[in-house]
């Protein structure tokens, strides 16, 4: 599936800042920031950056540097500044008071960016439970915008206001256990699907990521290149966060070996864990997987940090010890040869068919890595043997014999074992 809308909402000019923290790559989550505020929008014209050891506890920023945002505000008529960071309520009710701009966190940018995003009843469920839960400790900050907005109610009206955070408060709270017990309802029909496709003893595969590295590009390349039908399609976009939900794919290859592959949500630093938490079902996709491809775009500038990010993520989410095929994609871009495979790396590009080929074998290398060719004759009646030859490994050649039916088989470990009697 291509694009098929475009969006012509206007561009919001805002501020992006941030602080040099020990530990952190600020010129790459700056620019993830820079990235993440294109995809919501809006763009940024300035980015502020500040010295500190560690955010003050009423302003994130130092006082100097909040006057500094009114200043600059004031001078570009630049009203919203997004800060790289996810913020305390009482941060930003200061912050936004002494720099008289709006201000939005990185959890809050994102939140936003996912809800636009977000097609399938589920996605729409996951971001939701995951905004309200942002939303609940920053009510009483709500309220007072609220206040000012209304002309400074102030503290006449204070009991009043009180009320209302509460029953907000309540409202948002029945909100919350009402989607949990939808998600929960949907969780349980994924897990019976889950619970089918592993009986089905078929490998899995899950392309995993940063976001915008071509994970549905590959996916959907693989799909070509095996002849699906179009409509088997995923989403496939320019921009950030494209995927959110989780499509798997059977695949079968010309030799009648199956996989199934899976397209899932991609990463970015400081994924809010209101959003982890929200999305666990889907990331957890991975989690279930016989082999991972990485999928990294290699022509990006911070591809090595974009790794990183995806094995904190990888391991938030309880994803470990799983193979995992690191694949530097989008080569055509980055003037590099390809498709090349050595160790654990392989570099490629998605819309080259002689990669795609290359994939195909790494990938069947790898998971059917232990299968036997054996031929077996199993006698008549053991029927259920045949059954379950013909549902978890490849039939190569079948003759009939007076005894029995004589297979050529290309089976899995278990299945070999099971049948080891029966070698001819
Ligand atoms: N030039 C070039 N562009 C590519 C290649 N692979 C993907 N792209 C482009 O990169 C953009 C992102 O691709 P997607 O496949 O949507 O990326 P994704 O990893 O699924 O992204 P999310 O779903 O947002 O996490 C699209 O515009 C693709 O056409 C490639 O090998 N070469
Ligand atoms: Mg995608």
């Amino acid at each position: 599936m291509k694009e098929t809308y475009s969006t012509e909402i206007p561009v919001i000019d805002v501020f992006i800042a941030g602080i040099e923290k020990q530990r952190e790559n600020l010129d790459y989550t700056m620019s993830e920031l820079a990235a993440l505020v294109e995809a919501n929008n809006m763009h940024a014209v300035e980015d502020i950056r500040q010295k500190l050891d560690r955010p003050t506890a009423a302003l994130y920023f130092g006082k100097g540097k909040a006057e500094e945002f009114k200043t600059e505000s004031e001078a570009q008529g630049v009203k919203i500044l997004v800060v790289n960071d996810e913020l305390s309520p009482t941060q930003i009710r200061n912050l936004e008071a002494a720099s008289g701009m709006e201000v939005m966190d990185r959890t809050g940018l994102i939140l936003a960016i996912f809800a636009s995003r977000a097609q399938s009843r589920e996605a729409k469920l996951q971001v939701q439970m995951a905004q309200l839960q942002y939303q609940l400790p920053r009510l009483r900050g709500m309220q007072a915008k609220l206040d000012q907005q209304s002309g400074g109610a102030g503290l006449a009206n204070r009991g009043a206001g009180e009320t209302k955070i509460e029953l907000d408060r309540r409202v948002i709270e029945n909100r919350i256990t009402h989607i949990k017990k939808d998600l929960a309802e949907m969780d349980k029909e994924e897990s019976t699907r889950r619970k089918q496709r592993d009986k089905s003893g078929i490998p899995t595969v899950a392309l995993v990521g940063y976001t915008n590295s071509g994970k549905s590009t590959t996916m959907n390349g693989l799909l070509r290149l095996i002849g699906q039908d179009e409509d088997k399609q995923v989403f496939e976009k320019n921009m950030l966060f494209a995927t959110l939900d989780t499509s798997v794919r059977n695949i079968q290859f010309e030799d009648k070996k199956q996989i199934l592959l899976s397209d899932t949500v991609g990463f970015v630093s400081k994924l809010p864990h209101q959003l982890v938490k929200a999305f666990r079902t889907t990331l957890a996709e991975a989690a279930q997987a016989d082999l991972l491809i990485q999928v990294i775009d290699v022509a990006d500038k911070h591809a090595e940090e974009m790794i990183q990010t995806t094995e904190e993520t990888l391991k938030a989410i309880g994803v470990e010890n799983i193979p995992m095929i690191y694949a530097y994609n989008k080569a055509d871009l980055a003037d590099i040869a390809y498709p090349t495979f050595s160790d654990d790396k392989f570099t490629y590009s998605a819309r080259d068919e002689a990669s795609l080929n290359q994939l195909v074998d790494i990938i069947k290398k790898n998971v059917f890595k232990d299968n036997e060719i054996m031929t077996v004759l199993i006698p008549f009646d053991k029927g259920q043997l045949v059954d379950l030859i013909n549902e978890k490994a490849t039939i190569l050649e079948t003759t009939y014999e007076e005894s029995g039916t004589k297979l050529k088989i290309d089976a899995p470990k278990i299945i070999a074992n099971q049948v080891q009697e029966y070698i001819v």
